[in-house]
C-alpha cells in the first residue's frame, strides 16, 4: 500500500482527493494537513466517522507523526513551493496540483530530486482530456502559428493566467518560437484587453461562478479557423489523473513537471 497525506484536504480539491485516497485499495491516508482545520482527527466531519485519520495543522508536526510515501498538494500558490520543497527534503513523494510555480522553482525541485533520486510530480492538470487538449494545440501550431488562450475558471480562483494556459503555451512556444501575432500598431484603448503575452500568443483569464476548469485554444490562419476545446465540468475529472500520479511517482528517480510524462 502507498502511504498518502493530502496538504489541503479542507479545500474542493483537497476534500476531492481525500476521498479519492480513501475509496483506493492501494492507497492508505496516513495523515490530513490544513492550518484551516478545527479537527484534530478526520473522524469529526460527518462523512468520516468511522475513519481514524490524524489531522495536521503543520507541516513539521506531520513528520514527526507519519510516514508518508507520497504528499498530495492542493493548497495555494503561495505555499506550494515551500511545501514541495518539504516533501522532498524530508524524502517523500511530491504528487502537486497546486499552480503558481515560477519556471526556475521547477527547475531546482527537478535538480534536487535527481540528486536525491526521488520521484515527483508537478501537475498544472491532472484530468486526461486537458492533456490531450495541450498536445493537440501543441501539434496544431506546427501548421497554425497564430493562436490566442481562452482559460475559464471559477471565480474563487487566485491566481491568473492558469497553469494549465501557462503549460498549453509552454508546449506551443516550444514548437512554434516566439511569433509576433496581430498588427503590430494596434493600442490597448483600456488596458489589459489584449491579454497577457506569452512568447507573442495572447492569454485571456475568464473568471464566473458556475465555471469549475475549461480552456479554449483557437487557432486562425488564411480563410480557416481551429478551435481545441476541454471542459472540466466537475472535479471527479481530476483524480485519476492524481490516482496515476502516485502510483507512477513511486516508480520515478526525478520530479517530472506534467501529468504528459506519465502516460
Ligand atoms: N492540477 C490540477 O488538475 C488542478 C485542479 C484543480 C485545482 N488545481 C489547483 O489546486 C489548488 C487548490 O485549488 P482548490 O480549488 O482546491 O482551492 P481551495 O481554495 O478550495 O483550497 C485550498 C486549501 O488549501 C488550504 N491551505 C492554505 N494554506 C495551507 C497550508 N499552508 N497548508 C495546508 N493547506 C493550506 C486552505 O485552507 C484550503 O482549504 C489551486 O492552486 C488550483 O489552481 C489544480
Ligand atoms: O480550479 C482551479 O483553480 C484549477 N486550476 C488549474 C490551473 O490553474 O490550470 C487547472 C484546473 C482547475
Amino acid at each position: 500500500m502507498i502511504k498518502i497525506v493530502v496538504a489541503g484536504f479542507k479545500g474542493k480539491m483537497g476534500l476531492t482527493a481525500t476521498k479519492m485516497v480513501i475509496e483506493n485499495e492501494k492507497f492508505e491516508l496516513v495523515g490530513v494537513l490544513d492550518p484551516m482545520a478545527t479537527e484534530a482527527n478526520l473522524n469529526e466531519l460527518p462523512e468520516f466517522v468511522q475513519l481514524d485519520i490524524p489531522v495536521f495543522h503543520q507541516k513539521e508536526e506531520l513528520v514527526k507523526q507519519v510516514k508518508p510515501d507520497v504528499w498530495i498538494d492542493f493548497t495555494i500558490p503561495k505555499v506550494a513551493y515551500q511545501h514541495t520543497l518539504f516533501a522532498v527534503e524530508n524524502g517523500i513523494r511530491p504528487v502537486v496540483g497546486t499552480t503558481g510555480f515560477t519556471e526556475s522553482q521547477v527547475a531546482g525541485l527537478i535538480t534536487q530530486t535527481k540528486e536525491q533520486q526521488l520521484g515527483g510530480l508537478i501537475a498544472p492538470n491532472f484530468a486526461i482530456g486537458a492533456i490531450l487538449m495541450m498536445q493537440f494545440a501543441a501539434k496544431a501550431a506546427e501548421y497554425f502559428p497564430d493562436v490566442e488562450i481562452m482559460e475559464l475558471h471559477h471565480d474563487q480562483k487566485l491566481d491568473a493566467p492558469s497553469g494549465t494556459a501557462i503549460k498549453t503555451a509552454e508546449m506551443i512556444a516550444e514548437v512554434r518560437g516566439y511569433h509576433q501575432q496581430g498588427n503590430p500598431a494596434e493600442k490597448e484603448l483600456i488596458k489589459g484587453a489584449r491579454g497577457a503575452d506569452f512568447e507573442g500568443m495572447k492569454i485571456h483569464s475568464v473568471r464566473l461562478p458556475g465555471l469549475v476548469a475549461h480552456q479554449q485554444v483557437q487557432f486562425g490562419s488564411a480563410g480557416e479557423g481551429l478551435t481545441i476545446r476541454h471542459d472540466s465540468y466537475d472535479r471527479a475529472s481530476f483524480m485519476t489523473g492524481v490516482a496515476l500520479g502516485c502510483e507512477k511517482v513511486m516508480e520515478l528517480d526525478q520530479l517530472v513537471y506534467g501529468l504528459e510524462n506519465l502516460l
